[in-house]
């Protein structure tokens, strides 16, 4: 398996010192090449688990293992896409791509990779522009591309398209299926969107909250280009909505005596 991750428990400490149990044995096998989403209601430890495998955020125990390796630090084969594009705000489209390129590569090098990398956006006509001269989707795709120059072998989204409008995201979700079919990279993509994820991945793990557990692993066999089975769509759409109903009374319940207590 390409990426491994083997009983991983997480605990957190709250602002008591009281430990909090984030993800609770989890136990998840990804295939090279698997296009996978995790969902689940909102605090369930998603990015958490998904920051685990950059290798930015430790588990308590238990590990994770891309590609034979296990992960203690993050890596040039794992890229990541955040919700906010985090680009630098003083440098233009190019030079945002080329930054993570500069120390391995040529500055011709760096640009022919940045280009290309741009095309596969569809943002080679903005090459130039600051980010503050482009909307949310086109630095999201900035970002992107940014991650993809490094050629990492896994790509890690933690809600890319989360704070983009309808239309936007609907567009991205065809481009981002594109450059998967044509790199192949491992992409692992959190979300809160049921139909998102059914759009995008082979399989979708579904997360339950308090402690953090998958529920389900489900195989999506609906044929791409998947926008014209929506039958198909429904029916799955319907069968994780149910799952994840219980889950959200869960966090509703929880917060409200939460907010009852304080
Ligand atoms: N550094 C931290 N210290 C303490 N608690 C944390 C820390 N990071 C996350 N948590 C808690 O861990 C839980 C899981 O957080 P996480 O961000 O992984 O969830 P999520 O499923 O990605 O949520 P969302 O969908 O809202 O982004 C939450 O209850 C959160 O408050």
């Amino acid at each position: 398996m390409f990426i491994e991750a083997k009983k991983i428990n997480k605990v957190y400490f709250d602002k008591n010192n009281k430990p909090i149990t984030v993800l609770n044995n989890i136990n998840l096998s990804i295939p090279k090449g698997q296009f996978i989403s995790i969902l689940g209601p909102s605090g369930c430890g998603k990015s958490t688990f998904l920051s685990m495998i950059a290798g930015l955020t430790g588990s308590t125990s238990g590990e994770i293992i891309v590609n034979g390796k296990k992960v203690v630090k993050p890596g040039k084969d794992r890229g990541m896409v955040f919700q906010q594009a985090a680009l630098f705000p003083w440098m233009n489209v190019t030079e945002n791509v080329m930054f993570p390129l500069r120390k391995e590569l040529s500055k011709s090098e760096g640009l022919k990779r940045a280009q290309h990398f741009l095309k596969m956006v569809q943002l080679s006509n903005y090459p130039t522009h600051y980010p503050h001269e482009l909307s949310g989707g086109m630095q999201q795709r900035v970002s992107i591309a940014r991650s993809l120059a490094m050629d990492p072998a896994v790509l890690l989204m933690d809600e890319p398209f989360g704070a983009l409008d309808e239309q936007t995201r609907s567009r991205l979700h065809r481009q981002l299926e594109e450059i998967w079919i044509d790199t192949q990279k491992t992409i692992v993509f959190v979300t809160h969107s049921i139909s998102e994820s059914i759009k995008l991945s082979d399989r979708i793990i579904v997360m339950g909250t308090r402690p953090g557990t998958i529920l389900t692993d489900i195989t999506v066999n609906i044929p791409r280009p998947r926008e014209q089975h929506r039958q198909q769509i429904g029916a799955l759409e319907e069968q994780i909505m149910a799952l994840l109903k219980t889950e959200i009374d869960k966090v509703i319940e929880e917060e409200q005596s939460y907010e009852a207590d304080s």
